[in-house]
Parts: structure tokens; C-alpha cells; sequence
């Protein structure tokens, strides 16, 4: 609830059409055409001195709405509270039960935080409102059981059939370290990691709580080889997203991994720069350790869009290393807020470029389209 100490009875109807004029010319980067433009629906209630804003929207985004609830209460002088419903669709046809989408999150190189930013985006995504799963596809070297501190735990049946994936903090996770040991899995040869990777998605019973997923976040193996393309081209996936490192070397390979997925025609819904700089806890200097502007430039040559950077920051580590999420660990520190709105511009993007009804998806050119 957001609450005004000054606010008094006003006209309940001027108020209304105050909010609705304020949300209609609302713009950002999640609401290129203003809130009222985007949204599936929109109601405005009053309880005893509170305006309940109910929202039904096609991607998370409660961070941001909570950001136009706290201009509400300033500019207005009332109280207001906030309802998100979500009407996500699948933007991709395919027959994987318990899922609407998947998105892949993938680096060119190895070691760059991908697995750290899948674990942080998946809670981030969580807090925006979304029902999201984690899928470990590192085969060699998984990671996801020790991030999400449940590396001991393994996986039941309830059918005999389906596997019921781990919880972790309400997120739902599969990795092939819950079912063999790691000395196991390295000796896979290539089918045997590839089937082990399509019985993981194929063989989970994703649904939670009676309902589907509305992402699914798959984090890549490191890399742009052989079975990076076979994952890519076998799954799915609604979208991509590109960890990188400031580095030239970093840089190149993101490269070469917008490169896969358009290979493959998957869409890249834009990259992510992590350990982009380093802030000092101590005086507040920003300084850029490996290097300026890199994600920038290929996002703009690639016509793909920058989601976010992130600090080269101790408690990331830390926490990772400790299983736990720092999304989780400090819900109100500005590194969450960081890894939320990153979240929030991924799963807009995904509306934007790929729903059906986002008014900004370019219409798909069938051969029937070009016949006529
Ligand atoms: N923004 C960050 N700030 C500080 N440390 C980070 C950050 N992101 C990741 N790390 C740390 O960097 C190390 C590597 O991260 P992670 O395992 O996520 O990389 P990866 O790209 O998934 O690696 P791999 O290529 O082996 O799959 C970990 O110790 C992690 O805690």
C-alpha cells in the first residue's frame, strides 16, 4: 500500500480521471505508448480513502508499476494500492506441457556470470509477479544445484512418468546434478548429454500450483559450438538473451552468440553487460575495470536492445557462492533493483517483438502473405 500522510476526501471521480489521464501519457521503456495503451485491462476502485489500481498486463512489471504508485501518491496527495494480473501467452507454439516460454540465456564465453544472472533473473522475474523454472542445460559442468543451495537434493516421481522438478525459494529448477554425480556426466559423450538434456525438459512436470509456467529460463551451456547450436535449434525458445563481460574477448564471443541464434531463427531479445563496472561501497566512484561502452556498441550494431549492466559487485559473489540469490538476500538493495528492471525490459521485449497482440510485433510474412 501506498500511503500519502496528507490526503484527504476529494472527488472520487476527478481523482479517477486524474490517474487515467496521468497512466495514459505515462512513458517509458516498458510503456512506449503509455500504460492504458498496453494493458489487457484497467480498473480503478475506491475503498474507504484508497484508490485500488487493478492492472491486467502481458508481461510482469509490479517494480515499475510500484514506481508509478509512489508519482500517484505525491502528485495527488491519496492512497493507493496495486493489483497485477498477468495474461502472458506463449509467443511460441510447441508441445512442452507446464510452459509458456522459453527464453535461453546464453554467453559466448565461458565464465562471465551467466549462470549468476539466469538464477538472479529468474527470482527478479518472480518478484515482477511471474511464475518462473530454472533449466540447468550444462550437462559438463552444472552449476544451478549449488547457486540455488539445494546441490543435495534430487528430484521424485509421482506417475512414474513425469519427474517433479526441486523448489527453491517457490522457484521451480532441474539440472542434471540432481541426478547423477558430476564425475558421472563428464563422461557423457555428446547424445547421451543431449537426450539427458531432452528428457530434463520434456520429462518434468513444470506446472506449479495448477498452473503453467510463464517462463522457463534455460541456462546455456558456455560457448557457441556444436551442441549450443543442437540446444538452440532442438528447444523451443521463445528468445534469447546474451551474457557478456566488458572485455574484447567477451565482446567477440557475444557476437558469435547473436550470430547462433539467428542462425537458428531465434530471436535475441538483447544483452546483458554484467560485471559492467565497480562501484565503490566507500565513495560512490564508478570505475570501468574491463573497459567502456563494449555491450553498448554491439547492441546498437546488432539492433538488439542493452537490458541492463551490473556492477562487478562482492555480495553477487558472495551470495552465489552461498546459494543464495541476492535478489532474495536484500529485496531492497539497488543491485535487486538492478537485476528487476532487467527482468522487467526482457519479458517486455518478448511481448514487444514476438506476441501476437503487442501492437509493436512486426507481422510475421507467410508465403501466403506474399502470394497475395
Ligand atoms: N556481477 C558479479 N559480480 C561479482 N561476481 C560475479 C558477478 N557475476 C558473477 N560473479 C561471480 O563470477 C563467477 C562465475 O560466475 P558464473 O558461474 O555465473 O559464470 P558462468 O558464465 O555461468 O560460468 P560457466 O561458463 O562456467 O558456466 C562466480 O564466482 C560468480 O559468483
Amino acid at each position: 500500500m501506498f500511503k500519502n500522510p496528507f490526503s484527504s476526501n476529494k472527488s472520487e471521480q476527478n481523482v479517477s480521471d486524474k490517474i487515467t489521464e496521468f497512466l495514459n501519457k505515462y512513458k517509458s521503456d516498458l510503456f512506449p505508448d503509455g500504460v492504458l495503451n498496453t494493458v489487457t485491462a484497467f480498473n480503478i476502485k475506491l475503498n474507504k480513502q484508497t484508490y485500488l489500481l487493478e492492472f491486467t498486463l502481458p508481461f510482469p512489471c509490479q517494480g515499475e508499476l510500484e514506481i508509478i504508485a509512489k508519482e500517484l501518491v505525491t502528485l495527488f496527495d491519496i492512497d493507493i494500492e496495486l493489483s497485477l494480473t498477468l495474461d502472458i501467452k506463449p509467443v511460441r507454439s510447441h508441445s512442452i506441457s507446464g510452459i509458456k516460454n522459453i527464453i535461453a540465456i546464453a554467453s559466448g564465453k565461458g565464465g562471465v556470470g551467466k549462470s549468476t544472472t539466469s538464477v538472479n533473473l529468474a527470482y527478479a522475474l518472480m518478484a515482477e509477479g511471474a511464475k518462473v523454472g530454472i533449466l540447468d542445460a550444462d550437462i559438463y559442468g552444472p552449476s544451478i544445484p549449488t547457486m540455488l543451495g539445494i546441490e543435495n537434493q534430487r528430484p521424485s516421481s509421482v506417475d512414474g512418468k513425469l519427474m517433479q522438478p526441486l523448489v527453491a525459494n517457490g522457484l521451480t529448477a532441474m539440472s542434471i546434478g540432481f541426478l547423477v554425480s558430476d564425475t558421472d556426466a563428464t563422461v557423457w559423450r555428446g547424445p547421451m548429454a543431449s537426450s539427458a538434456f531432452s528428457q530434463m525438459l520434456n520429462e518434468t512436470a513444470w506446472q506449479i500450483d495448477g498452473g503453467a509456467l510463464d517462463y522457463l529460463i534455460i541456462d546455456m551451456p558456455p560457448g557457441t559450438g556444436d551442441i549450443q547450436l543442437t540446444l538452440a535449434q532442438k528447444v523451443p525458445v521463445a528468445g534469447a538473451t546474451i551474457v557478456t563481460t566488458p572485455q574484447d574477448i567477451a565482446l567477440k564471443d557475444a557476437v558469435k552468440g547473436i550470430n547462433m541464434f539467428d542462425k537458428v531463427k531465434v530471436p535475441v531479445l538483447g544483452v546483458i553487460e554484467n560485471m559492467s563496472y565497480h562501484l565503490c561501497e566507500n565513495c560512490g566512484h564508478h570505475s570501468h575495470l574491463f573497459g567502456e561502452g563494449g555491450a553498448e556498441s554491439i547492441a546498437t550494431q546488432y539492433k538488439v536492445d542493452l537490458l541492463g549492466q551490473l556492477p562487478l559487485n562482492v555480495h553477487i559473489r558472495e551470495d552465489s557462492d552461498a546459494g543464495k540469490s541476492s535478489v532474495l538476500v536484500n529485496t531492497s538493495s539497488d543491485i535487486t533493483s538492478l537485476y528487476r528492471k532487467i527482468a522487467r525490459n526482457m519479458a517486455a521485449q518478448l511481448y514487444y517483438q514476438l506476441d501476437a497482440n503487442s501492437p509493436y510485433t512486426p507481422e510475421i510474412i507467410t508465403v501466403k502473405n506474399i502470394e497475395e
